[in-house]
């Protein structure tokens, strides 16, 4: 059988050949010994639900449910869901084809053509990385919603894909709805600006890594979106910073994980915190994700809701050209700083 592996340390010789300095365990894990686990907000979304079972919730539960959200997106920058309304079908039938599409051997991921997905929509390692420690050791597919009715894999993986798609776009607007409601803020802008076809899904599988303590399954970084889904396995790596340290989260597939992006750092005018987090390796045992990031149009403007903003206006394109800009010249996203008036 063909190997499913993309050839990491065979195209990157020289990054593996010295690993120069080992993510050291307390960068790896926090300044503790141990890997610090932490309790992610969990937010029941029954509550948002007027219907459910043909009876009705109150107002009071719903009004804390979204101050829940709210606390949870200004204090966190993540929060965790459940009764979020994707049936567990779905996400399992999203897993089984996603394990499928990266089993395939790695030459014909790697094809230009492989399912008739757009150019570049499979990605892996980091070419331009000079260091291990900007190495992802993962690979991915980046599908903008509009590929998805293209692919010529077989029905069912479309079918698949496709629903999942669906019930992360009507799950991300009405997340966005509430949380720019919390704020007093019009939430129409997200039906006028954020149209279905502009957001994208990432899968991501993380192979096992042997270098586990060197290099990371995805470096660190924010999202540039309004609002991510994530739907995880139940192997674990996912990071994320908060006061300083780095906090890892514990894997459960019953739940998805909600986090800000910047454009909502930006639209909130840093109420809402777009926060960095990362994913580290397993030496054994691979490790898949899908990220449903909610995004605007090229041309949608992202304006503070405040009088006070502290962000100059932008449109998703320029900050889209800015964060390329940046990765290539400086090998990093600067992110919203750039804006800052
Ligand atoms: O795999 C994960 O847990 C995180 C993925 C992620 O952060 C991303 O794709 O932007
Ligand atoms: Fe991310």
């Amino acid at each position: 059988m063909d190997d499913i592996e993309p050839p990491f340390q065979e195209t990157y010789p020289s990054l593996f050949e010295n690993p120069s300095g080992k993510l050291a365990r307390e960068e790896r894990f926090g300044m503790d010994d141990d890997e610090e686990y932490c309790e992610l907000p969990l937010i029941d979304l029954s509550r948002l639900d007027f219907s459910r079972d043909g009876s009705s919730n109150f107002q009071g539960d719903f009004d804390e449910c979204i101050k829940e959200m709210g606390k949870a997106a200004s204090e966190w920058g993540f929060f965790e869901v459940v009764n979020h309304g994707i049936p567990h079908k779905v996400l399992n039938n999203m897993r089984y084809e996603q394990k499928k599409l990266f089993h395939q051997p790695f030459c014909k991921k790697a094809e230009e053509n492989f399912m008739n997905l757009s150019a570049n929509s499979y990605r892996w390692g980091n070419p331009t990385a000079t260091c291990l420690r900007q190495f992802s050791w993962s690979e991915a597919f980046q599908i903008p919603l509009s590929d998805i009715s293209r692919l010529d894999e077989c029905n069912r993986t479309r079918s698949s894909i496709g629903l999942f798609a669906t019930k992360a776009a009507s799950l991300a607007q009405r997340l966005a709805e509430y949380l720019a409601q919390h704020l007093g803020a019009k939430s129409s802008y997200f039906r006028d600006y954020c149209p279905p076809s502009s957001s994208y899904l990432r899968m991501n599988r993380y192979p096992a890594c042997p270098l586990s303590f060197e290099v990371y399954g995805l470096m660190p970084h924010t999202d540039s979106d309004f609002l991510t889904i994530l739907y995880q396995d139940q192997v674990g790596g996912l990071q994320l910073r908060k006061d300083g340290r780095w906090l890892s989260v514990k894997p459960n597939p019953q739940l998805l994980i909600i986090n800000i992006g910047d454009l909502f750092q930006a639209l909130s005018n840093g109420a809402y915190k777009s926060i960095e987090h990362r994913v580290i390796t397993h030496p054994e045992v691979e490790r898949f994700s899908v990220a449903y990031f909610y995004c605007p149009s090229y041309e949608a403007a992202i304006e503070s809701f405040s009088k006070r903003a502290v962000y100059r206006k932008f449109s998703f394109k320029e900050y889209r050209q800015q964060v390329k800009e940046d990765v290539l010249t400086t090998g990093e996203k600067v992110g919203l700083s750039r804006f800052l008036l």
